[in-house]
């Protein structure tokens, strides 16, 4: 293997002790973040990431709340919750883990939520403010893998960054967020022709597609960085991102593992928005 590991976990650890003494400046001034999470149903991943959500507020100093509803609960209760959350004075995040029983709607959820405690970055006007650059919450996946990018010091700028999948909670956002690191974007997908060779010109290459080991080593530039969204659970309950991590790493110059690649950075961002809307609920800038 010639590449080097993007170590997300050790990232995250250093971005989560950034926001830590934040957070402790801060509740010197009376302001202490705070963070509601709502679970519908028993959905076993999604019970453990809200717990590691809470946790994360815990061991940040943050105020949280977790409500776990049954998942018979209807839309318009959940409806009702999250319009309690938008008047309580003490959240300034409200997060809906996703995703939802089938009965809820899952755009009528995000649209109620109100935009100054979009921790998430899905509410329609968040997702303008980024496509025409103005400043929002941005979706915390998307925003880990700039973080990762700048902080392995391979920023973006003028580079050749290519994208496969083009979700609205992935693909799209972190598309937009590279051309505003000013990277020359290629987005792709499943219709694309020869999606090797044009993966091939990427300096970065993002995956996030949602299928097993799908980028081999000759879909790579020599040197590139290799970004790696996927999560996918194989059936010996092992978990794996849509590159094929020893392959592609013959190839790649920088490469992200799964688990501990982007995965650690999505709850650290998440953290970073409620400090962000923490403060700007209380007139502080950044
Ligand atoms: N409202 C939201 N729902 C969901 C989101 C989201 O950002 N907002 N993202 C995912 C789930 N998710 C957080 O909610 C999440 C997924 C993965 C990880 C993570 O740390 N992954 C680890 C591996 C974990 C494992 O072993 O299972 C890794 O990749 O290293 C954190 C958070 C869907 N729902
Ligand atoms: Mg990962």
């Amino acid at each position: 293997m010639s590449a080097q590991i993007i170590d997300g976990k050790k990232i995250s650890d250093e971005i989560r002790e950034e926001i830590r003494r934040e957070t402790a400046a801060l509740k010197e001034r009376g302001v202490q973040p705070g963070l509601a999470v709502v679970l519908v149903g028993e959905d076993p991943a999604s019970q453990v990431y809200v717990r590691n959500k809470a946790k994360a507020c815990e061991d940040l100093g943050f105020y949280s709340e977790v409500h776990r509803l049954p998942a018979e609960t209807s839309q318009s209760e959940l409806l009702g919750m999250i319009d309690r959350l938008n008047r309580q004075g003490n959240i300034n995040g409200i997060l809906v883990q996703l995703p939802l029983p089938k009965h809820i709607e899952e755009k009528a959820v995000i649209d109620a939520i109100s935009v100054e405690k979009d921790v998430d970055g899905f509410h329609p006007v968040s997702v303008g403010n980024l496509m025409i650059g103005d400043d929002s919450l941005l979706p915390c996946t998307p925003a880990g893998v700039i973080e990762l990018l700048k902080r392995t010091g391979q920023s973006p700028s003028g580079k050749h960054a290519v994208v496969i999948g083009r979700s609205n909670i992935v693909g799209k956002p972190v598309s937009m967020l590279l051309l505003r690191e000013n990277a020359t974007v290629t987005m792709t997908h499943s219709r694309t022709p020869d999606l090797p060779k044009v993966a091939r010109q990427a300096d970065i290459l993002v995956v996030a597609v949602g299928v097993a080991k799908l980028v081999k080593r000759d879909w790579v530039k020599p040197g590139a960085v290799v970004i790696d969204v996927g999560m996918n659970r194989l059936p010996d309950g092992k978990l794996c991102g849509d590159v094929d991590f020893g392959d592609a790493a013959e190839a790649a110059g920088w490469i992200t593992p799964v688990p501990g690649g982007v995965g650690p950075m999505t709850i650290t961002m998440l953290m970073s928005n409620t400090l962000k809307a923490a403060k700007r609920a209380n007139g502080i800038d950044r």
